[in-house]
């Protein structure tokens, strides 16, 4: 991300003592957080979605305890933590992906622009338009590069006509920086392409029925290192348009890409705040034990 004000890489919190000082595995002395109350800023003024006292189950286990947060207008915010923590299923709650798992219970109050969207008459296509998702692997539909991005314009009436729709696609694929690799090869199926191009035309998908938040959960897991930094200079220029909130194992991509960073550890958001001040001074010691490489 040249010219951007960005961390490149993540400045340690501070020197990780070794020895008789250090304060060891605390993972294993934070193994009830349930009383944790959130250390630093969930709230903003400017929220384009909240997500208020959050408890999500499967079956009897409790994956989420209590969390809440906002995700401001036009903001990237990246969700981190220790594998199992709960990220992807806090992310799913945000579009009621969890809703496609029977066993999953989600309680709390969540709005978009202010409306309820777990309203009893809430059309969940219709949420999922307006709050798309990005999956860990790509996953194009079996089609052609044409028919992936027109797909959701097509069944959500976006195009009344055959040059409407060819520029919502040729939109879409611009948006996603994908335009100028396929624009010769519509016709030719999506699975062709590298994983790199099938995540951006994952997003071109995601973009083409005018979402107004996209959440990526793990976007760049199954890429190499020259597609991540596509798809890292992506969100940088998609963040002008739309809310952005990505689950990440890779801090060195949280700082990079996000304005803030939220630590979820056993099912509890344990801190949130700019990115910068996440990694640079983390506020909780759980957060400080995970960023400097103690556990994850
Ligand atoms: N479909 C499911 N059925 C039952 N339990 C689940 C399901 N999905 C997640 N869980 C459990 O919920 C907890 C949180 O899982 P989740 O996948 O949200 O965490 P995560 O932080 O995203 O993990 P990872 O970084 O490994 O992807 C874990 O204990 C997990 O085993």
């Amino acid at each position: 991300m040249e010219g951007s004000d960005k961390m490149t890489a993540i400045p340690v919190a501070r020197e990780v003592k070794e020895g008789a000082d250090a304060p060891g595995l605390d993972i294993h002395q934070h193994s009830d957080v349930s009383g944790y109350e959130t250390v630093g800023t969930p709230f903003v003024d400017n929220a384009k979605m909240s997500a208020r006292n959050v408890n999500v189950y499967y079956g009897d286990k409790q994956a989420i305890l209590d969390v809440s947060l906002d995700i401001a207008e036009n903001e990237v915010v990246a969700m981190i933590g220790p594998s199992g923590c709960g990220k992807s299923t806090f992310l799913r709650t945000l579009n009621r992906m969890n809703d496609i798992i029977p066993i999953c219970r989600v309680e709390g109050d969540f709005k978009l622009d202010g409306g309820n969207i777990y309203a009893a008459g809430q059309d969940t296509v219709l949420l999922r338009a307006r709050v798309g998702m990005v999956f860990q692997k790509p996953n194009p539909f079996p089609k052609s590069i044409y028919e992936n991005v027109a797909y959701g314009p097509r069944i959500h009436g976006l195009a009344h006509s055959k040059a409407e729709l060819d520029e919502i696609v040729e939109k879409s694929l611009k948006r996603a920086s994908l335009w100028s690799e396929v624009k010769d090869v519509l016709d030719k199926p999506g699975t062709g392409l590298s994983g790199g191009q099938q995540q951006r035309l994952c997003i071109a998908r995601a973009i083409a029925v005018s979402p107004e938040v996209i959440l990526m959960d793990e976007p760049c897991s199954a890429l190499d290192p020259i597609a991540t930094a596509r798809i890292e200079e992506l969100i940088d220029e998609l963040k002008a348009r739309y809310t952005i909130a990505i689950v990440t194992h890779s801090m060195q991509q949280a700082a990079r890409v996000s304005d803030r960073t939220a630590y979820f550890h056993l099912g509890k958001l344990i801190e949130v705040g700019d990115t910068k001040d996440v990694f640079t001074m983390p506020k909780h010691e759980l957060t400080e034990n995970y960023i400097t490489g103690r556990f994850g």
